[in-house]
């Protein structure tokens, strides 16, 4: 392992650098069962001290709290038409983003273990708290976009984006209130998608909302897709990453709920990574959607051990 975290100079954190790992066990946003375990076997595979290997400061509390359980009550007195567990989400939701506010405020980087993707209306919505002209890189084969009248799942994991930008259907929703629009919609960027609704497109495209889908990069290839990325949201820009790791190809990342095919390669996935790096823009990063429940055990592994190389990648691993 090469890495030189040092090297590139940092707009946002503070040296020494150090990142704040924030274990998000939690998988109310999605029916699947096993995502809330991701935090936990991407920690046993190691990814604590290969990241102390890479020169980083680790802080991290092993007995990070199981979300599953912070369950509050009287769940069935908050229907919201379709939509399934609202409580819940905006409980762990509203916590996550707390401490991922926090880790951001102190300097450090600010990096988020899925979980399920709907988490990220925690992790963006506490990086936007300190940075309140923060850019999102969202890296996934779906958009999220989904509002609670468009959705047809009901999965919350489905909706964070809307939520975040304060997307007509998403007000009032009782739990997140402590949620205000914190996302305009011109702040964020795709890449990889490939499985995006029917309303979905039509909320991209009425919002102008940058988006490169798979065809997008295989047409300029994954330099050309994060450069432009990169310039859309502005040099100063401090740069959230939200990577989900369905974006990666199934055959690459299979150990995840919701795959399709026709995804990023192993290096498009890890090029991302490090080139946002690079940027030294970058305030915090998400790995979000690891089910080590899903599949064999050697797909299992493999997921997991991307799950960690991404990590890395976007920490400064590589670089020569
Ligand atoms: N984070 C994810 N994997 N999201 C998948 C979303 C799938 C679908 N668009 C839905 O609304 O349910
Ligand atoms: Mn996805
Ligand atoms: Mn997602």
């Amino acid at each position: 392992m090469s890495s030189s975290a040092e090297a590139v100079s940092h707009k946002f954190l503070k040296s020494p650098l150090t990142v704040g790992i924030i274990g998000a066990a939690f998988s109310g946003g999605q029916p699947r069962g096993g995502v809330e375990q991701g935090p936990a076997r991407l920690v046993e595979h190691g990814l604590i001290d290969q990241i102390k290997s890479l020169g980083w400061n680790v802080d991290f509390d092993e007995k990070f709290p199981t979300y599953e359980n912070l369950k509050p009550e009287a769940e069935e007195d908050r229907v919201h038409g379709i939509l399934k567990n609202v409580a819940h989400v905006a409980h762990v939701t509203k916590s996550v983003a707390e401490s991922v506010e926090k880790v951001v405020k102190s300097g450090a980087l600010a990096l988020t273990l899925g979980g399920d993707h709907s988490l990220a209306m925690g992790t963006v919505g506490g990086s936007a708290r300190v940075h309140k002209n923060v850019g999102v890189i969202w890296v996934d084969a779906h958009a999220d976009i989904n509002t609670p009248l468009t959705t047809d799942t009901g999965n919350l994991h489905g909706c964070p984006v809307s939520f975040l930008m304060g997307l007509k259907g998403t007000e009032n929703i009782r739990g997140f209130e402590w949620l205000p629009p914190c996302l305009p919609k011109n702040r964020i960027v795709y890449i990889g998608l490939r499985d995006v609704d029917a309303p979905e497109k039509r909320i991209l495209k009425e919002n102008n909302i940058k988006a490169f889908s798979m065809h997008d990069v295989d047409k300029h290839g994954i330099g050309t897709i994060v450069q432009k990325a990169i310039d859309y949201l502005g040099a100063d820009s401090p740069i959230h990453l939200s990577f989900d790791v369905d974006a990666l190809d199934p055959t690459v990342a299979p150990a995840t709920g919701t795959p399709v095919r026709g995804g990023l390669t192993f290096r498009e996935g890890h090029y991302i990574c490090e080139a946002l790096f690079e940027t030294g823009n970058l305030v915090a990063v998400d790995i979000m959607e690891v089910n080590p429940l899903l599949g064999e055990q050697t797909y299992v592994m493999q997921t997991l051990q991307i799950g960690c190389s991404l990590a890395r990648a976007a920490m400064g691993e590589t670089l020569l």
